[in-house]
């Protein structure tokens, strides 16, 4: 293959010309498309381009609401960015639900951030431990000018470790920190200390041991593995406020927590399940501003801490009440990152009242558990397909580019009929061919 040079130099217009030359030949609506989604406002246009790298245009979520939902008392409405229809209505409706039974209750279990100095070790155990214990106060004292500002604000490292990790893999040892970051997710913070302690670790060793080899950096990086930075949710009621009567109630409470055991003890389902979860948590999370990939692969992780992939919500019925809950683990800023920049993120955060990091952590997990009560509320009644159907009527509407006569009209026929993609088909082409 003969690689582009230089391609990352070329303005906008030179990159999608390229493209458009060599890729997208076949697909003549490209430059059309790619116009149409830019911003008519320069100002804003260049802080979306500048977000990332070889920006060529925009790409649009929608971002919807949830309202209703009632979280240790407060109201809140909460702002989802996602591409999936029925989402965002069955939040909604969750919120509604349990706003009648006392709403959800939180609490944030911890708020411990991590991150490791990886490192080659190919001496003696004891002498490391001894060199560690001489340079820890200098470690420490050597990112006092990056800690300063967090420790004003009651944050900074918790605790600096030496880990020995030889045993699963030879010579192989960790500087192990914990941080307390506050209001920010902490990524660019807890990377910058790192990165201090490992060059102040090396000239040390530089200095210290003999023989250069004998110790040597790989690679200094926060963990998006954060099993104490936690928080739980939980809603619960008697069971008669299930159904209409009390054994109506009981049943489905029954049905209710055999499908979380389900999920808790079956790989296969618990990671449909916690998709589920995700579908609420990823919304909250993407249109807050913050960064999924991390939450999604500190979550799943997780969701595996025991060896074996299982369900992050838990329900039981006790003494006739019904509890239900959800532990997860949540990095989340509210500030840094893109939350200062962008503009939608800066609303989505107002909508919520501005909320701490911490008060982030309790709305977004409260997301995924009434994301996750609308799931399987669904599948263990009428089954997923008939309200999922129901909201995606209309993007298969718009498969057909149904005019507004015709969205109506189908619109009402699906009221009282099973919206499938095939019986979706049938009605358009029925209708078209009168
Ligand atoms: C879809 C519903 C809500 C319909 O439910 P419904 O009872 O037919 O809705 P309704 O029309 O009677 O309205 C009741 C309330 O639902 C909400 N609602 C209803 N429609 C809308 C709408 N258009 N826009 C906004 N909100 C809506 C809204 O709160 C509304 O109250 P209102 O606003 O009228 O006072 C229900 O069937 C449901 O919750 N289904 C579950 C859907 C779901 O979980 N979707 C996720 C995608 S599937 C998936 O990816 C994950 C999965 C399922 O595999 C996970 C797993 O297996 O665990
Ligand atoms: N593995 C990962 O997850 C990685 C993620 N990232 C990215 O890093 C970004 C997040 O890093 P951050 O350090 O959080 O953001 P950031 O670099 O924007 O820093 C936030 C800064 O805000 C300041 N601040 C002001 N008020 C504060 C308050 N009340 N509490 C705490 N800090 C306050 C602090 O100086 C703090 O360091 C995200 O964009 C993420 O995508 C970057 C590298 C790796």
């Amino acid at each position: 293959m003969q690689a582009i040079q230089g391609f990352s130099k070329l303005s906008k217009q030179e990159k999608t010309d390229y493209l458009l030359q060599h890729y997208l030949k076949d697909f003549p609506q490209a430059e059309q498309i790619l116009s149409q989604y830019l911003n008519q406002d320069e100002k804003l246009q260049r802080l979306h381009d500048e977000f990332i790298e070889n920006t060529l245009t925009n790409f649009y979520l929608p971002f919807g609401v949830a309202p209703n939902f009632s979280i240790n008392n407060k109201n809140y409405v909460i702002p989802m960015a996602i591409e999936e229809s029925s989402v965002v209505a069955a939040a909604s409706k969750a919120a509604k639900f349990w706003g009648e039974r006392g709403g959800f209750k939180t609490t944030v279990l911890g708020t411990e951030k991590i991150g490791q100095v990886h490192f080659n070790f190919s001496g003696e155990l004891e002498e490391l431990e001894a060199f560690f214990q001489q340079v820890k106060p200098k470690l420490l004292e050597s990112v006092q000018s990056i800690t300063k500002n967090m420790e004003k604000r009651g944050g900074g490292i918790r605790s600096l470790d030496l880990v020995n990790k030889s045993e699963d893999l030879a010579n192989y040892y960790q500087l192990h920190a914990t941080f307390e970051t506050k209001d920010a997710m902490g990524a660019n913070f807890i990377n910058s200390c790192l990165e201090e302690f490992a060059a102040v670790f090396r000239d040390e060793a530089h200095l210290h041991f003999q023989d250069d080899a004998e110790l040597e950096i790989v690679m200094s990086i926060l963990s998006n593995y954060v099993p104490n930075c936690l928080v739980r949710a939980e809603v619960s009621c008697a069971v008669d406020q299930l159904g209409k009567t009390k054994e109506e109630g009981q049943a489905y409470a029954e049905k209710f927590v055999r499908a979380i055991n389900i999920a808790e003890v079956e790989p296969y389902r618990a990671v449909t399940h916690n998709k589920g979860i995700m579908n609420g948590i990823d919304a909250v999370v993407l249109a807050t501003g913050n960064d999924f990939r991390a939450v999604e692969a500190g979550v799943h992780a997780y969701a595996a801490r025991n060896g074996k992939y299982s369900s992050l919500t838990h329900a039981k019925v006790e003494n006739g009440i019904f509890t239900y809950w959800i532990e997860v683990p949540l990095a989340l800023g509210t500030v840094g990152g893109l939350t200062s920049l962008h503009p939608l993120v800066k609303l989505a955060l107002a909508l919520l009242q501005n909320p701490s990091a911490e008060e982030l952590m309790q709305i977004v997990a409260v997301a995924g558990l009434a994301q996750n009560f609308g799931a399987v509320n669904s599948l263990v009644t009428t089954g997923i397909q008939e309200g999922h159907m129901k909201m995606h009527l209309m993007n298969i509407l718009n498969q057909f580019e149904a005019d507004v006569q015709e969205r109506e009209k189908a619109v009402e026929f699906f009221k009282y009929n099973t919206v499938t993609h095939s019986a979706v088909v049938n009605f358009m082409n029925d209708l078209r061919a009168k």
